[in-house]
Parts: C-alpha cells; sequence; structure tokens
C-alpha cells in the first residue's frame, strides 16, 4: 500500500474562473499527487476578463478556520496567496507565530495585481506583508510585486532582481524567488532564487501564450505541494517551475473566457515531463 501523500493548505481568496486562487490551488495540489486543504480570505467576482468584486471574510474568521483546523488536520506545508487586508494579514502572522509547529512549511505568494490588472491587496497592507516576511519560508514575488515590497522601481534586468532578492532577505525572508515572468524579451523564462547557500537561476522555455491567469498561484501552491516529497524548497521549486511550464503549454488546448485564459492544472502533464510513476508515491 502507498504511504497516505502528503497535505497542504492553501490560504488564499475564491477565483469563481477556477484558475487562480483556491480553485487553482486545489487543482495543482491533486495535479501533483498532494492531499489538498483550504482557508479562505476572501470572495472575488471574477472572471479572465477581470475583478468586478472582492468580499474580503472577517479578519477573526479567518483565525477560526485555521485554528479549527490545525487541531485536527497535520498539514505539512502551507501556501499562501491574496491576504487583501491589512487586518487578514496581522492575523495569518499571529496564528503563524503562534503555531508554528502546526505548519512546518510556508510558501507566500505576496498577491498584489491580478494579471488583468485589478487591485487583490489594500494599500494600507503593503507594510504588514513586509512585517509577514520572517515568519514564512519562501517569498515568491514577481517583479512587480519585489518592487512594491521594496518602495522601488520594477526590475528590468537580472542584476537589479538580484539586488531586490538580497534586499527581501534583509526585510527577514530566509529564501526568496523573484519571477521574472514579467521581465518578457527572449525565450527563456527565468527566476533568481536566493539563500543562505547563495542564489541560483531557474530557467525553462518561454511558452508563447497569453493565457498566464494563476501562474504565480500554481506555482506557489506546486511549491508546497512538492516541498514535502523532496525535503528541499529548491528542489521543490525546480519541479514546480517545469509542471508549470507543461500547464501554460497546455492553457492553448483549454482557452477559455474572453481574457488572459487560465493555465491547465492537468495531470498528465506531470507524468509527462517527469516520468513518475504511481507506485514511487
Ligand atoms: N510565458 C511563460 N512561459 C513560461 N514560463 C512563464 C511564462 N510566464 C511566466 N512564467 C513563469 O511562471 C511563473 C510565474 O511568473 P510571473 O508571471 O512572473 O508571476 P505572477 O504569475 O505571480 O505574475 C514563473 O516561474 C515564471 O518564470
Ligand atoms: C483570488 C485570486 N488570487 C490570486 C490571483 C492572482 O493570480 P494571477 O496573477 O495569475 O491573475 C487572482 N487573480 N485571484
Amino acid at each position: 500500500m502507498n504511504p497516505r501523500p502528503p497535505i497542504a493548505l492553501t490560504i488564499a481568496g475564491s477565483d469563481p474562473s477556477g484558475g487562480a486562487g483556491i480553485q487553482g490551488d486545489l487543482k495543482t495540489f491533486s495535479a501533483l499527487g498532494t492531499y489538498g486543504t483550504a482557508v479562505l480570505t476572501s470572495l472575488t467576482a471574477q472572471s479572465t476578463q477581470g475583478v468586478t468584486g472582492v468580499h474580503v471574510v472577517p479578519a477573526d474568521f479567518v483565525r477560526a478556520q485555521l485554528d479549527t483546523l490545525v487541531d485536527d488536520v497535520a498539514v505539512d506545508a502551507a501556501k499562501i496567496g491574496m491576504l487583501a487586508s491589512a487586518a487578514t494579514i496581522e492575523t495569518v502572522l499571529a496564528f503563524l507565530d503562534k503555531r508554528s509547529d502546526a505548519v512546518p512549511v510556508v510558501v507566500l505568494d505576496p498577491v498584489m495585481v491580478s494579471t488583468a490588472g485589478s487591485r487583490l491587496l489594500a494599500e494600507d497592507a503593503v507594510e504588514p506583508m513586509r512585517q509577514l516576511l520572517p515568519y514564512v519560508s519562501l517569498i515568491t514575488p514577481n517583479v512587480p510585486e519585489a518592487a512594491v515590497l521594496l518602495d522601488a522601481d520594477p526590475a528590468e534586468d537580472l542584476d537589479t532582481m538580484r539586488a531586490q532578492a538580497i534586499a527581501l532577505r534583509e526585510l527577514g525572508a530566509a529564501r526568496v524567488l523573484v519571477k521574472g515572468g514579467h521581465l518578457g524579451g527572449d525565450a527563456h523564462a527565468t527566476d533568481l532564487w536566493l539563500d543562505d547557500a547563495g542564489e541560483q537561476l531557474l530557467t525553462g522555455p518561454r511558452v508563447a501564450t497569453v493565457n498566464t491567469h494563476g501562474t504565480g498561484c500554481a506555482l506557489s501552491s506546486a511549491i508546497a505541494a512538492l516541498a514535502p516529497r523532496t525535503g528541499s524548497l529548491l528542489e521543490a521549486t525546480r519541479q514546480a517551475k517545469t509542471w508549470l511550464t507543461g500547464t501554460l503549454r497546455a492553457a492553448d488546448a483549454l482557452h477559455i473566457g474572453h481574457g488572459p485564459g487560465p493555465v491547465h492544472h492537468c495531470h498528465d502533464i506531470w507524468k509527462d515531463e517527469n516520468d513518475w510513476k504511481d507506485s514511487d508515491r
């Protein structure tokens, strides 16, 4: 009999279009053979064309969801996505401070703006987001998010991504992955990893598609899904990026909605790209 799969938690907002947020995260967990649990921070009225409304879950009810879950279920790793408000960030920070034993690995995707350009984080929540950095295992900002956290201009080259990763570590983040999807330009999508051991460039082929809705969510939840199996966040990130490239390739076959379509979180990609057999789990 196979051992039970790892258990991952997503703390994020709902995206009814199914590409990003809780829906995309749970699909990612399943695609990677990990059992998914979820705590909702917010509801969005959202399609591939944008966000028309945000309904924030009261912070004390976010805390109630977290406490009730971890009192019962042993979570192996968590991913944090849309936190929406300063009060929710402060609540999640207090939870991680008190219950660090309950969530051994935490990947923070500091969601601020959707691919379609809608604001997903209150303006007064940027400073609380900075305060959260020492409480997480890995932060995965895209280029615009790294710039907002550092109150700097968005990077336009690798040297600036490197300098910003160093600055984010100085704010207390143990590991930083600055994602280079927004840099565009060449045949590669290159992300910059920085931890105590130094820098790694994670490079994958750039897929020519407009269907990138949910890439950041899929990457951070794939890292949380894979970390318990690999035992290394860097190795989990490498494998997550390989899997994500496949979901971007498959996105054109999906192509739903009239805006930038979602990535396709489909299970077979993982088997195709990594030759991972059920019996290996
Ligand atoms: N067109 C693409 N082809 C391949 N990989 C991509 C593409 N766009 C983004 N990525 C990768 O997807 C991940 C998410 O990147 P990014 O788009 O920068 O973040 P976000 O989705 O949070 O805005 C990164 O690993 C990045 O390199
Ligand atoms: C609920 C929710 N969470 C996160 C994102 C960001 O995803 P993306 O930047 O890929 O649109 C989103 N659009 N909706």
